[in-house]
């Protein structure tokens, strides 16, 4: 008992009960009700596993900038495809992360990330996704399949050379066990990565209490899709022809053969294809969904947005990325979104590499630390009347020009381990909410009142309800 007390100036928090500690937490309200009780750092203790949450946003900038907090915690192997555990961007360390991490981003780029020929590949999704949009023929629905499968297409060509049709069958079963994940997957289910003694317990006891199953299966059922897409692509490997990041991963094994210090392997190739399948396409698809109910619950912005884009943009084409500076609205409005919903509750979690401090206060080595995205875009110090969602705030004062947020927005994490695709993201957040918002009309059914927020957050993520919403076409089919 003794052993388990708060070591000396830890940062205050919640009393801890002997050997369990408290459960993590994902919730923006609990992390809300904690950061009021206790200030801008609070420390938290879960089995032999201590936590810090940071709510201020100079606090966290500052320390997501340090060497000693750019690993990933331990637990994040759990997720792992690689048979070694080691390999992969967003939950490896040391020189394997570095490598890795290099490897994705210059790939991304040359793949076309922030160019504009990438442009090309994302508007033949938004296209798909307005022509999947219309089948619908203004009937109420829920939110589609298509905007993940969008999203997909476009990290997945980038990857695999593959795309999907917005309605093929062949996604559904990722598509089930992603929802199964969201649904199922609780603080509970992390327990046994926290406390390595119930590891102990026989596998289906332990299933059975913290449904922890969910990670294994989703695991497998990850590693078939992503084994196919390899061994397809060793098959008709053509080294002068590189199609894909797949292709050019391969070219480097190759290359490095023979060499016993290379880090270019199969099971770290599977690691970072299983997350980039994942970060790239989950991520997006949630915005979507917050894209259509910000639309439905806030339509004078949609209309405001659709008279920029008709001044600019003939019917007959889809927005493009030069037409950003002419419809400084819908980047506010995507940029706002982003802040708003603050889809990750809290930023991907750091682990402190060594005993350090953080505004005075001892953290001790192994700490996880998790930076609290929710708390800080509705932090009063950084932005007038938080919980109001109000895309003006990143206009300039005529009301012509985005302004990009100087502090206080943390979507995309900060420091060493920033989002890898965050320029992808915001390429093709932009793109898609101008299609949706040139063709459509989205409004909740009739008599349906939407003002009340209705939100839910699984597995961390901050998502809208369920809501069923019309998008009624604007102009006809014949662009
Ligand atoms: C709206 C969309 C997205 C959001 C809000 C988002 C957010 C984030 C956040 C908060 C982090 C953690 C950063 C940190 O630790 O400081 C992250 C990391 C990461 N993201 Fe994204 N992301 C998005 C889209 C994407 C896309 C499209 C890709 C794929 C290309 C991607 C790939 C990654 C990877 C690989 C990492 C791990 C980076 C590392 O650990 O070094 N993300 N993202």
């Amino acid at each position: 008992v003794l052993r388990d007390r708060r070591p000396r100036n830890c940062p205050p928090g919640p009393v801890e009960i002997p050997f369990f500690g408290r459960l993590p937490f994902f919730d923006e309200k609990i992390g809300e009700n904690l950061r009021k009780k206790y200030g801008d750092i609070v420390s938290h203790r879960t089995g032999p596993l201590r936590s810090v949450y940071l709510f201020d946003y100079s606090t966290a900038k500052e320390a997501m900038a340090r060497l000693e907090f750019a690993d990933r915690p331990d637990t994040f192997s759990a997720f792992n495809v690689d048979d070694q555990k080691i390999g992969g961007v967003l939950g490896s360390n040391g020189a394997h992360w570095q490598h890795d991490r290099r490897f994705v981003l210059r790939n991304l780029r040359n793949l076309g990330m922030g160019k504009s020929y990438l442009e090309e590949a994302i508007n033949i999704e938004a296209k798909a996704l307005v022509e999947d949009l219309k089948k619908y023929g203004g009937e109420a629905i829920n939110y589609p399949d298509s905007f993940r499968t969008v999203a997909l297409n476009i990290i997945w060509q980038m990857v695999a050379s593959t795309r999907y049709d917005l309605r093929c069958k062949d996604v559904e079963c990722i598509y089930r066990l992603t929802n199964e994940f969201r649904e199922k997957f609780t603080v509970l289910s992390l327990l046994p990565s926290f406390i390595p003694a119930l590891g102990l317990l026989p596998k289906s006891l332990r299933h059975f209490l913290f449904g922890d199953d969910v990670i294994d299966r989703f695991a497998e059922e990850m590693i078939n899709v992503v084994n196919e897409a390899v061994d397809k692509h060793l098959e008709d490997y053509d080294p002068d022809k590189p199609r894909d990041l797949i292709d050019e991963y391969i070219k480097d094994m190759k290359e490095s053969e023979g060499d016993d210090n290379s880090l270019f392997r199969r099971g770290a190739l599977n690691q970072i294809i299983n997350e980039l399948f994942f970060a790239g396409s989950d991520t997006v698809h949630s915005m979507m969904k917050w894209v259509a109910y910000l639309l439905a619950r806030y339509p004078e912005y949609a209309t405001r947005m659709q008279q920029q884009i008709d001044a600019v943009v003939p019917r007959d084409r889809m927005v493009s990325l030069d037409d950003k500076p002419n419809l400084p609205l819908i980047e506010a409005f995507t940029v706002e979104a982003l802040r708003y919903s603050s889809m990750l509750v809290f930023n991907i979690q750091r682990s402190a590499t060594r005993n350090t401090n953080i505004n005075g206060y001892f953290i001790p080595k192994g700490t996880i630390v998790s930076v609290a995205n929710y708390s800080i875009h509705h932090d009063p110090r950084y932005w007038d009347d938080p919980h109001k969602f109000y895309p003006e705030r990143f206009l300039d004062d005529s009301a012509t020009k985005y302004t990009a947020p100087k502090q206080g927005f943390f979507a995309f994490g900060s420091g060493r381990r920033q989002c890898v695709g965050e320029l992808l993201a915001r390429m093709e957040l932009f793109l898609f909410t101008a299609a949706i918002i040139q063709h459509f009309d989205v409004r909740p059914p009739h008599g349906v009142d939407i003002s009340q927020d209705e939100f839910v957050t699984l597995a961390g993520s901050h998502l809208p309800s369920d809501k069923k919403l019309i998008y009624r076409s604007r102009i006809s089919t014949s662009d």
